[in-house]
């Protein structure tokens, strides 16, 4: 039976191309956007499902599930990747987008897996991977906010690894400095990567190789695996 993926975020960056290698896998993958209809319309065209949603609106994301229900029973694989990097003077000048951190990071991902439960129970290897950071350790003072919000996006993963346990997994990937932003200058990127013991910029690949990693590893829930180059280990 072909294996089904929720990825949210799909329409660029990380979540595009998880979401490309997991219809590479052989996966029917929803692919959820909120502004990235391009990114989203060619995964279409390799057969993925598009979902709008802006998960500033607990309505979307309610209506997102009913509209993943309507298409099946059983949900392999679901990754909460979507994210709003907001710093604080972001937050400090608008209100709404302070709300919206903690709305796209904590509350949707909580109404997708409490709505999704059952479709993730009905599979054979039902996996929840949550997308968190290396700051939700060791919070950057500057991202106060989004560092929060992932602190509660990891917590949460350990919570339904227990509540869920044993029809389905749930665990986290912590990224480090893995795809700098466009509006990064250099001299952002030279003092990242000076904190980075393996000093380079790590690319979405090692991202993917650790989704298929906690997929096929039947035995790990709870846990919450740094893919950062060490960067951690300087925060
Ligand atoms: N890049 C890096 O070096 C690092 C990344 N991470 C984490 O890894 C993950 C992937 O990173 P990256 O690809 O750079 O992320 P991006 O910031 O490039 O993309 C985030 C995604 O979240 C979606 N999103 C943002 N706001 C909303 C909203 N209101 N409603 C619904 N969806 C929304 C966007 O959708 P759309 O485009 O359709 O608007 C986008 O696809 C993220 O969780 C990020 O926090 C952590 C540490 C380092
Ligand atoms: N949603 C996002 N979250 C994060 C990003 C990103 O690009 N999108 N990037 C980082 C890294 O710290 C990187 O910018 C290196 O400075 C953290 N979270």
């Amino acid at each position: 039976m072909t294996k089904t993926a929720l990825v949210t975020g799909a329409g660029r960056r990380f979540g595009f191309e998880v979401a490309k290698a997991l219809i590479e896998d052989g996966y029917k993958v929803f692919a959820h956007y909120n502004s990235s209809k391009d990114g989203v319309d060619e995964l279409s065209q390799l057969g993925a499902e598009p979902i709008q949603a802006n998960f500033a609106r607990q309505h979307d994301v309610k209506e997102m599930v009913t509209q993943i229900k309507k298409s099946g029973s059983k949900l392999d694989l679901l990754i909460n990747n979507a994210s709003c990097f907001f710093d604080n003077d972001s937050v400090d000048n608008d209100s709404e987008a302070l709300e919206t951190v903690f709305q796209v990071h904590n509350i949707a991902p909580y109404l997708l897996i409490t709505g999704l439960q059952q479709q993730l129970s009905n599979s054979d290897n039902g996996l929840i991977i949550n997308i968190t950071d290396i700051y939700t350790d060791k919070p950057s003072t500057n991202y106060i906010a989004y560092c929060a919000a992932k602190a509660g996006l990891a917590n949460m993963t350990q919570a339904f690894a227990k509540a869920l346990a044993p029809d389905v997994r749930v665990n986290a990937i912590q990224p480090g400095p893995i795809l700098f932003l466009p509006e990064h200058d250099n001299e952002h990127k030279m003092q990242v990567l000076d904190e980075t013991p393996l000093q380079v910029e790590g690319g979405l690949e090692p991202m993917i190789d650790t989704v298929r990693f906690l997929r096929d590893n039947p035995f790990l829930t709870g846990e919450s695996i740094k893919v950062d180059g060490g960067r951690a280990l300087n925060l």
